[in-house]
């Protein structure tokens, strides 16, 4: 059995692990440019400052669609954006990032396209769902074979796996098209693992909180636009920016709250009918 051996041990001294997740931040090369009438360079700039003020944490994990023109120069941004927090950062592919130019630019930020974090006796598993060309998501037969092979050979490591596409429906018809497709085949294999206490997604840029099971699966809000959740045709929410905050403790329990931008700030575009 591998045991998970701390890369990051966390600064409070309980032993907890302040991990933060945003999600969705839809940046373009252009800093001014709008996105359905806010400024996604401004939103998340938002989202940051107010992060700030939740030191100290320890990790910050960054759940996809980062860049909403596939530049290069969305993702240098998006590390300019997080790089006052100072913290290791993690993200991964969503449906409007473009994966090998992704990994490609990060390469040279400080932010890591990572796989698995080891930290505070916790491990957490990073998923590439992303189907090239579609908004849905799909988990390759060899994502869900390396996911199985780590989580039969750490079973004593409580375990948070995080992707970009939402495993359960949200309620939205127009956006549930745009889910997980093996979403269910997912869930029944984690299922098996006690060790695994959540799944973290974004995609939805709206809250969820459910259960599968023994496991927590929570949705966080976007840095950017959000939808009018429970609405079946395309609809966008008033509800300002956000981001979920989590603490992982030593005997694998976690608590979790999403938080947004005080404020009223950014003001979507109600009559956009989508993007
Ligand atoms: N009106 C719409 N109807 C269906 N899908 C849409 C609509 N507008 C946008 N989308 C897609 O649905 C996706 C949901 O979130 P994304 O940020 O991935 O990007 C969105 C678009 O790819
Ligand atoms: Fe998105």
């Amino acid at each position: 059995m591998t045991i998970c051996v701390d890369t990051l041990t966390p600064k409070d001294e309980n032993g907890v692990i302040r991990l933060a997740q945003i999600s969705d931040p839809h940046l373009f090369a252009n800093k001014a440019a709008g996105f359905l009438g806010i400024n996604p360079w401004q939103s998340l700039s938002a989202v940051v400052e107010q992060l700030a003020e939740e030191a100290p944490l320890d990790l910050l994990l960054v759940t996809g669609d980062i860049s909403q023109d596939h530049s290069a120069t969305a993702y240098l941004h998006f590390a300019d954006a997080v790089a006052p927090l100072a913290l290791p950062t993690y993200a991964l592919p969503g449906n409007h990032d473009a994966p090998k130019l992704m990994s490609e630019t990060l390469r040279d930020t400080s932010v890591q396209y990572g796989r698995r974090i080891l930290a505070g006796g916790w491990q957490i598993l990073l998923l590439d769902s992303t189907v090239l060309g579609l908004p849905a998501g799909h988990l390759a037969l060899d994502e869900l074979r390396w996911l199985h092979g780590v989580l039969n050979s750490t079973e004593s490591c409580p375990t948070l796996v995080a992707l970009h596409h939402h495993p359960k429906p949200t309620g939205c018809a127009w956006l549930d098209q745009h889910g997980l497709d093996n979403g269910v085949e997912f869930l029944s294999l984690l299922s098996r693992f006690p060790q695994v206490k959540a799944v973290l997604w974004g995609h939805v840029h709206q809250e969820m909180d459910l259960w599968h099971e023994h496991i927590r699966l929570l949705a966080v809000p976007s840095t950017s636009i959000q939808f009018l959740p429970k609405n079946d045709g395309f609809a966008l929410d008033l509800a300002q920016p956000g981001y979920r905050m989590l603490n992982l403790h030593p005997d694998g329990t976690l608590t979790t709250e999403v938080k947004r931008v005080a404020g009223s700030a950014f003001l979507p575009d109600h009559s956009a009918t989508g993007y």
